[in-house]
């Protein structure tokens, strides 16, 4: 699907960039001319056209101080719905205000509703405004409108002239004016695409598309692309190219929306139709996740109820990704969207810990499904194992065979949590069949009342918490009976051990998570009492909200699971703390990272997306998951036969092209067939190799030196042999500097890193090269290798 013509001409010779191959063409590296140290801290390319420095700069500033003056009416008119929301929100307040506590009348009940619906819109409406204020405005379209009916000429370079002219604005969302006339037009919006897909070739009536770049309310940078031969004479052009201004930028902690250099093919992607299953692959580096993100604030605009009624959860390799990307959404006006980590995706559990790979690739298998099944039918651990109780005056003894059949009996129909009254009444039947003495209506009237029972029942037939089941299996003679006929011996005692860590380090492991949900489906939700529901809010809480308050209340919905302290708590209570209900249901899901998941995840995931529609964005060169026969076929599972399009990205927006084709060199012998994506940018700096015998300082030498040549992030890499020692360089030079290991760097993307032994981080995961791959593509700007001497 990708499109070689998607990335839009830059105006790069104009500017001094050479341009090798073709001026239209992504494949054709934008290098500066003469080389020179392009990173985070070298934006600017030297400009060597005829006119003089004086002139541009003139230039620029006029038509800077053009776009500020629409820039302008825009705030003018957002400071004007700013105060109408809030009247609007103090309307709906003093509608709902009560000077009572106490009981409210039904009929006051209604009015209370649309009170809160009232604020809470305000209340969302001014949250958009307060996230998306800031660079509002980053783009205004020039086009040429051919009379109705007439077509544009392909062929014809010239195709604008004489036609009616008009200017659009692209911004984070839509401003109209008194009259209703729009200043600014919704980048989601049918008439923002142009912005996004007009290219020489096919320009969709754009003669200029240009670029705004703001601090705050004031624009500071200008950014033309121009879409036909000649520029109109009223039409000036000026900037570098926004793609290879933005590309070059200091990257920082967290990633950031591309909402004003978003490229056709990009496009295309995000504004592919909601339903089924759309599928973005590509290379590191090619914007996948950031396309899906965007995706997800499409999908919100274009069909808002659908979707946020419905939700959409957002999935991700870890919760460093989750950090990472969560800015994103929320910088594009969306805040209901769920951002899970796949530890995080069933409530009351949060999971950070990673298996041994062994481990993981057992608990990942769906094989792993029988021993659960058992698990979930098996009598309680330490439960009673037969029945003596006098019921109606009769002695009733029945041992464990007759409890398995009343077990087997009550959970045919039933799941376990639910099967409590069925069990009971099949342990009646089997309580009379053992001794028919008196009437059958007297004794089943006495087996119900008795207290005898209840106190079995209790023992017999708890209400099972999943989690509870699981640790069931830290017993490893248990666990080889449940797992026996599909996990050897020696898989069943490695899930014993694992849950055995588990209970010592009051922790689940991530690939546990999956087990857990698995579980939770089988036994059904735990019966407990339910309290008295709080309302949406309470009405004392609403009528005391403070203006900051206020404001949070339309941010409300983005909260996600903490894996809040548990000190104090024994290991086991902290492993169990916390209720898990029935999953949440959603509209779409989207998968980062897919590649990756196990069979297990796939089958989590399917539950929650039974009726969604899907974005699933995924490597396969960057998988760290064995068996992908099985993964596949645990995820065609999980779409069932919902359509399924496909988008692929080539061109690596993230790596200079230095860096990545030192990784290129990497896969391709482990390889040959891996998706390689074309590099765009070139800096004319190799990365650094170098040799170690003292880590540490190596290492800090290293860091010391990137933090020179680079202003943002910087990643030191490291296998786990070196991870304690170089610890202490974790948060340096002003927090720039973050020490991680190779798995956890999956989805994330510094300005420079430095990579701590290379073949130790093969040897030491199960992924391999592949890892090694991963780590080698993270760093935008500038990477130093260091290798034992
Ligand atoms: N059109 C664009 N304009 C500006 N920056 C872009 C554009 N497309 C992608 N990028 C940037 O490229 C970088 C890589 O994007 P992203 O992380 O989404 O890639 P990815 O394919 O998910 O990578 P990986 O699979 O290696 O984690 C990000 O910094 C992103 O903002």
């Amino acid at each position: 699907m990708a499109d070689p013509s998607a990335v839009p001409a830059e105006p790069a010779e104009r500017l001094g960039w050479t341009v090798p191959d073709s001026p239209l063409h992504p494949e054709a590296a934008l290098t500066p001319s003469p080389p020179e140290p392009t990173s985070a801290v070298a934006t600017t390319p030297a400009v060597t056209t005829a006119e003089s420095a004086t002139e541009i700069g003139t230039e620029i500033a006029d038509q800077i101080a053009i776009e500020q003056a629409h820039v302008d009416a825009v705030y003018a008119e957002l400071e004007s719905a700013s105060e109408r929301a809030a009247l609007v929100a103090a309307d709906g307040m003093a509608r709902g205000r009560t000077d009572r506590t106490g009981d409210i009348r039904d009929e006051e009940m209604s009015g209370l509703f649309e009170r809160d619906a009232l604020v809470f819109n305000a209340a969302r409406r001014q949250a958009a405004l307060d996230t998306q204020y800031e660079g509002l405005v980053f783009g205004r379209l020039d086009l040429a409108h051919p009379a109705p009916g007439a077509t544009i000429d392909s062929d014809d370079h010239d195709w604008w002239r004489g036609l009616e002219r008009e200017i659009r604005y692209i911004g984070r969302l839509g401003v109209r004016d008194g009259n209703y006339e729009p200043l600014v037009i919704d980048w989601r919006a049918p008439a923002a695409s142009a912005f996004y897909r007009a290219t020489p070739v096919q320009p969709h009536g754009v003669i200029r598309r240009r670029v705004l770049r703001s601090q705050g309310t004031t624009v500071v940078g200008i950014e033309d692309d121009l879409m036909v031969a000649d520029a109109p004479d009223d039409l000036v052009v000026v900037g570098d190219g926004a793609l290879l201004a933005a590309l070059t930028r200091t990257r920082g902690a967290r990633m950031r929306d591309i909402v004003a250099t978003i490229q056709r093919h990009q496009d295309e992607a995000i504004r592919a139709p909601s339903r089924g299953v759309t599928e973005i692959t590509g290379g590191p580096g090619t914007g996948k996740t950031v396309v899906a993100l965007h995706r997800a604030a499409y999908l919100l605009y274009a069909e808002r109820r659908r979707f946020e009624g419905g939700g959409i959860l957002v999935v991700g390799p870890s919760t460093a990704y989750t950090a990472y990307i969560e800015r994103v959404l929320p910088s594009l006006g969306e805040d209901s969207v769920t951002l899970r980590s796949l530890g995080d995706l069933v409530d009351a559990v949060s999971a950070t810990r990673h298996d041994r790979p062994e481990v993981a690739a057992v608990k990942g298998s769906l094989r792993v499904r029988r021993l659960l099944e058992r698990a979930a039918r098996a009598a309680v651990p330490g439960g009673p194992q037969s029945f003596r109780a006098f019921v109606g005056g009769q002695a009733i003894n029945l041992g464990a065979e007759a409890l398995a059949n009343v077990r087997g009996r009550a959970l045919s129909k039933h799941r376990r949590n639910a099967a409590v009254d069925a069990a009971r009444s099949h342990l009646a039947e089997a309580a009379w069949a053992s001794h028919r003495v008196g009437l059958r209506a007297d004794f089943m009237e006495a087996f119900e009342t008795s207290m005898a029972v209840d106190e079995f029942m209790a023992a017999w037939w708890p209400q099972l918490d999943p989690r509870e089941v699981l640790l069931w299996l830290a017993d490893t003679d248990l666990a080889y009976r449940l797992g026996r006929g599909s996990l050897t011996d020696d898989e069943s005692a490695a899930i014993a051990e694992s849950m055995r860590d588990g209970l010592a380090l009051g922790t689940w492991s991530v690939a546990d998570v999956a087990l857990i949900d698995d579980l939770a489906e089988r036994l059904g939700p735990v019966r407990h009492d339910v309290g008295e529901e709080r309302g949406f809010y309470e009405i004392d809480e609403l009528d005391s909200l403070s203006a900051n308050e206020f404001r949070e209340l339309g941010q409300r919905s983005v909260a996600a699971p903490t894996d809040g302290p548990s000190r104090g708590l024994e290991p086991r209570d902290t492993l169990l703390r916390g209720v898990i209900g029935e999953p949440a249901e959603y509209a779409h899901v989207l998968v980062d990272e897919a590649q990756d998941l196990s069979p297990m995840q796939w089958r989590m995931l399917g539950r929650v997306a039974e009726w969604a529609s899907w974005t699933v964005v995924g490597d396969a060169a960057q998988a760290s998951w064995g068996d992908a026969s099985e993964a596949a076929r645990a995820r065609d599972a999980a779409f069932g036969t919902s359509p399924r399009r496909h988008f692929h990205m080539d061109t690596n927006y993230r790596n200079a092209r230095e860096i990545f084709d030192y990784a290129r060199d990497v896969i391709l012998p482990v390889m040959p067939t891996a998706d390689i994506p074309n590099a765009v940018r070139e800096t004319g700096i190799q990365p650094a190799e170098r040799t170690f015998t003292d880590v540490v300082a190596a290492a800090r030498e290293a860091v010391a030196e990137l933090s020179i040549e680079v202003a943002g992030s910087i990643a030191v890499i490291t296998p786990l042999r070196h991870a304690d020692r170089l610890a202490g360089l974790d948060g340096t030079h002003d927090g720039r500097v973050q020490v991680i290991d190779p798995l956890s760097t999956k989805g994330l993307e510094y300005d420079a890193t430095v990579v701590i032994d290379p073949d130790a981080i093969v040897s030491e995961s199960p992924g391999g090269a592949r890892v090694l791959y991963v780590v080698l593509t993270r760093a935008a700007h500038r990477m130093t290798v260091l290798r034992p001497d």
